[in-house]
């Protein structure tokens, strides 16, 4: 399939906007070493196993100079079932990755169905552990203990499975279904040990607060770390400290006054978090917003990407974040193609200045995979127009691209009762033409643009500031009806006054990824 990269200007059937609109533009065309012919859409930047379906990623860390990697496995199946096992890869350079045996299997009475999702945590004396939940024979959510068989083997090849496992079951009042999915663990001045679990109960998503003092024995606090009333069953929480002062990551045991906490929770197929303060001493996250479990929430991320995990990589200062992407293939396409999901390029993560959202970008060491590089400075675009990105394979393309904006003050008015910028990107897709916008990037477009993934800006006038909106409009990225077709958007809080308005996106025949979104000059920040 040819497929071409394209800046779009205006409505992409018509020409309304007459505004000319100043965009700067980078490509980057990249190695691509795991695609062929029989298997056109696996990709390079993302992470898969060779076959089989895959989820969420696990127990990440950094450990004598080596990343691990582990993420949930069915070995059986290009599907989810039961038998869900630890599959572990590891890579000195979170590119390239050497696929290791399974980690852990089920194998005992407390994993016997299947070994979920969990965490790792290097606890001093650099010591990894995993806690994990296994699904035992009455399909019970139970907490299980793992340590590495030989701690001199940089790649942990194998793990033991602790002998008075399960540690922790599920406590009364809390479903065994509903009870999963242990954190990384944390460290306070007091020299306990908290981890928090995710659960749900009387319409409450919840992360349950345990405490230990040697690792081994783990008692439930009084009350939970944080619930939230209109959420779903919380599945794969993280909680962590972000700097305040600088972009720099911090470990998982950090509490100071220049840090603040991030609670995240997966539910309702989404990552979402909420920004707040960790008050030890209370045993309580307090919020600075509470979760409203809509589309109003922060999310990490606005496309397909769910069970993310966090880790402070101690090699480089920072905090990583790795998520499954579980596509839009149909059950058929997944079993004829026999494997499914993947995990996201990893991120880099911070606090924004503002303190009220996080930043992420790819981690450095993408620019390793680039080949061939394409730049356009000053371009001016005119509504209607596309211009078309030449001498680069579309297929596999990093792209970074920023777009100015001469005179805002005829933006369209904004409605207030746009509140939902996933509706709002479905109703004015690509295609519904205004004053400033649709314009960005037509991606993976054939060449009659019939087949394209647009992801696009438009800038509405609102009372006291403009407003901006993202949208990944994914209606017309592929012919066939079976499958998913959501269009994404988000609003993003910059003013495009005085920034340009920037965005990161990575395109591989079978996934675009904009989590990089956040549509902030980094420059300065770096
Ligand atoms: O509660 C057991 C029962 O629920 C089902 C159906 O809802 O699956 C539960 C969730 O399983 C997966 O959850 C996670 C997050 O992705 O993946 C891990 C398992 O591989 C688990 O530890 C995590 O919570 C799935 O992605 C979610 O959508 C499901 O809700 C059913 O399959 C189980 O028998």
């Amino acid at each position: 399939m040819a497929t071409t990269l394209f800046l779009a200007i205006g409505c992409l059937c018509c020409a309304l906007l007459s505004n000319g609109i100043g965009a700067e533009l980078e490509a980057s065309q990249s190695r691509s070493f795991t695609t062929s012919r029989a298997q056109p859409y696996r990709t390079s930047y993302h992470f898969q196993s060779p076959r089989n379906w895959l989820n969420d990623p696990n127990g990440l860390m950094y450990y004598k100079g080596v990343y691990h990697l582990f993420y949930q496995y069915n070995p059986h199946s290009a599907l989810f079932g039961d038998g869900i096992v630890w599959a572990h890869s590891v890579s000195y350079d979170l590119v390239n990755w050497v696929h290791l045996n399974h980690a852990l299997e089920p194998s005992k009475p407390f994993d016997i169905i299947s070994c979920w999702s969990g965490s790792a945590t290097i606890l001093p004396g650099n010591r990894p552990v995993i806690l994990y939940t296994g699904i035992d024979a009455n399909y019970s959510q139970v907490q299980n203990l793992a340590i590495p068989k030989n701690e001199s083997d940089p790649f942990l090849q194998e793990w033991v499975k602790f002998s008075l496992n399960p540690i922790i079951v599920p406590p009364k009042g809390i479903e065994p279904d509903n009870f999963r999915d242990p954190t990384t663990a944390w460290q306070g001045p007091d020299g306990k040990w908290r981890i928090i679990v995710g659960s749900w109960k009387n319409d409450k998503g919840m992360a349950i607060l345990y405490q230990s003092d040697d690792f081994f024995h783990w008692s439930k606090s009084e009350q939970p770390l944080f619930t939230s009333s209109k959420t779903g069953m919380w599945e794969c929480p993280d909680f962590f400290p972000v700097s305040t002062e600088s972009t720099n990551g911090v470990d998982t045991s950090i509490l100071n006054a220049s840090t603040k906490h991030v609670m995240k929770a997966s539910f309702n197929s989404h990552d979402y978090y909420v920004l707040g303060t960790y008050k030890l001493e209370l045993e309580r996250f307090l919020p600075d917003d509470d979760l409203a479990g809509s589309s109003m929430d922060l999310r990490l991320d606005y496309g397909k990407y769910y069970a993310s995990k966090s880790f402070f990589d101690s090699a480089k200062n920072r905090r990583l974040l790795f998520g499954w992407v579980n596509e839009s293939d149909s059950t058929e396409d997944d079993i004829a193609k026999g494997w499914s999901g993947l995990q996201a390029f990893p991120r880099e993560i911070w606090l924004d200045r503002s303190g009220k959202q996080l930043i992420q970008r790819p981690v450095e060491e993408i620019k390793t995979l680039r080949d061939k590089n394409v730049g356009v400075k000053s371009l001016g675009l005119d509504g209607g127009s596309t211009y078309e990105v030449s001498d680069i394979t579309a297929s596999q393309v990093d792209v970074e691209v920023a777009f100015e904006l001469p005179r805002l003050e005829e933006a369209e008015p904004m409605d207030p009762n746009w509140i939902d910028p996933q509706i709002l990107c479905s109703e004015k897709n690509a295609s519904v033409s205004g004053k400033y916008g649709p314009f960005g990037l037509l991606a993976l477009a054939t060449e009659d643009l019939r087949e394209q993934t647009a992801i696009f800006f438009r800038v509405f006038r609102g009372q006291n500031r403009y407003v901006v909106l993202m949208c990944s409009d994914q209606s017309r990225s592929s012919l066939r009806n079976e499958v998913d077709k959501t269009t994404y958007g988000a609003f993003l809080d910059i003013d495009p006054q005085v920034e340009k308005i920037s965005l990161r996106t990575l395109v591989r025949l079978s996934a675009i990824l904009w989590p990089l979104a956040v549509a902030l000059s980094s420059d300065d920040y770096f």
